[in-house]
């Protein structure tokens, strides 16, 4: 829930309140507070802080006005999930179980489900779980990551395109829609979709038709949409990026996926399934001493995948400095304790190293400006953001996203 003065949910009118002032959200430990950037700050017994954990009873200044935090209502028993993987995720921690067991639920049934959670959570993997366990696991899964097509090209791609509805398009085309026909259709990160194109989203959700472009026939199409974004796509309605009608037709199931850090529990074992994966397969013996309790005190802004990262780079330079921020400039080249490596290792783990001090070195070539280093890069501000949650590299100053 949004706190502030205009657009939020809980609305306090009062000129000491930003207009989008904090977000409040309840978790197994207790309501989660963050600054979203107001003017006043969050102040909590004397200090400012940008994001606590406040246990129900615990007050917060904002501006002028005070919070009490009470918890109402009788506390519900939610169910959980008896193993701890679902599909391809794994993961052993209360809030995991949990959604494993809520994702399970909705699995059986046609509704659209929504998944919100940073980048590198687990979404795409928890979607293809959902596909797998449902009763359309016979038919196709599709993705369409909808920030990675250039935005006038994403009609065609995913509703397809007619003979002829453009110089060049001389054979009609099935989009990616109509290639779901019977399965599931993954769109990733549609919080990207333009808002030129969402009401045709929503149309293909309604009537389950898609027109292709250039076409004047719609065709039925019988497929079951998940979508993804690492977008508050909520705080994206009140700001008019994204249709409100098309927001509750995704979210009819929300399903929230945690980041890393609020459930470190979950590192062991995600961990063990990691060194699992790679060729040759390693145990958690494999690792330094100390190294698993370094990666469970770090915070992992870019979540598993930059975990996945920090593992890799541990087995292949195995020195705890590996996983220390920064340590990829001494990692550049396989260092010399470094097991024998295969040429696909050794040229990922360069590739790796070069793209971390690439993005680096632009960032700060660029003030931590992000719009800025993605142009001089050539790559949209899109690319360069998940480059660096999946890297784990922040803007300098804190930058612009
Ligand atoms: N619970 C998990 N168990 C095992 N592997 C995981 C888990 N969560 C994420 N991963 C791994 O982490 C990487 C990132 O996961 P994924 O692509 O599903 O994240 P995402 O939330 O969809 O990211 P993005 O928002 O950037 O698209 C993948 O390699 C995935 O296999």
């Amino acid at each position: 829930m949004v706190v502030g003065s205009r657009g939020a949910d809980l609305l306090v009118h009062d000129r000491t309140i930003s207009g989008r002032h904090c977000l409040l959200r309840l978790t197994e430990e207790g309501v989660l507070v963050r600054d979203l950037g107001s003017k006043n700050g969050l102040v909590v017994g004397g200090v400012r802080l940008k994001e606590a954990l406040l246990p129900p009873g615990a007050q917060v200044r904002m501006g002028q006005c005070v919070l009490s935090l009470e918890l109402a209502g009788t506390p519900q028993q939610k169910p959980l999930w008896p193993e701890p993987h679902f599909g391809a995720a794994v993961g052993a921690s209360v809030r995991m179980r949990a959604l494993f067991a809520q994702l399970h639920r909705a699995a059986a049934g046609e509704e659209t489900v929504l998944l919100l959670g940073e980048s590198g959570t687990g979404k795409e993997l928890l979607a293809r779980a959902i596909h797998d366990v449902s009763p359309r696991r016979d038919g196709p899964w599709v993705v369409f990551d909808c920030s990675a097509v250039a935005p006038n090209l994403i009609e065609a791609e995913l509703f397809g395109t007619v003979k002829g509805a453009f110089t060049g398009a001389v054979a009609s085309r099935e989009g990616l829609a109509g290639q779901a026909h019977g399965g599931t259709l993954f769109l990733d990160e549609v919080g990207e979709l333009p808002l030129e194109l969402q009401p045709k989203l929503l149309r293909m959700l309604e009537s389950r038709e898609v027109r292709p472009l250039g076409g004047t026939q719609p065709r039925k199409v019988d497929v079951r949409v998940v979508a993804a974004t690492h977008r508050p796509l909520r705080e994206q309605v009140h700001a008019r990026t994204f249709r409100q009608d098309l927001y509750y037709r995704l979210a009819v199931l929300e399903a929230h996926v945690p980041p890393l850090r609020e459930r470190p529990e979950d590192i062991p074992l995600l961990v063990e399934r990691l060194l699992a994966a790679q060729t040759p397969p390693r145990t958690l013996a494999d690792l330094p001493p100390h190294a698993l309790e370094m990666l469970q005190a770090h915070q992992w802004p870019g979540n598993v995948r930059e975990l996945r990262n920090a593992v890799t780079r541990l087995t292949l330079f195995p020195s705890l400095a590996s996983l220390l921020p920064g340590a990829e400039a001494s990692a550049a080249a396989p260092a010399p304790e470094a097991p024998s490596l295969t040429l696909r290792e050794a040229r990922e783990a360069v590739i790796q190293s070069f793209e971390r001090g690439f993005i680096r070195r632009h960032l700060e070539e660029n003030g931590g400006n992000v719009s800025a280093a993605a142009r001089r890069m050539g790559i949209s501000r899109q690319l360069l953001h998940r480059m660096m949650v999946e890297h784990g590299v922040r803007a300098p100053g804190g930058g612009e996203d």
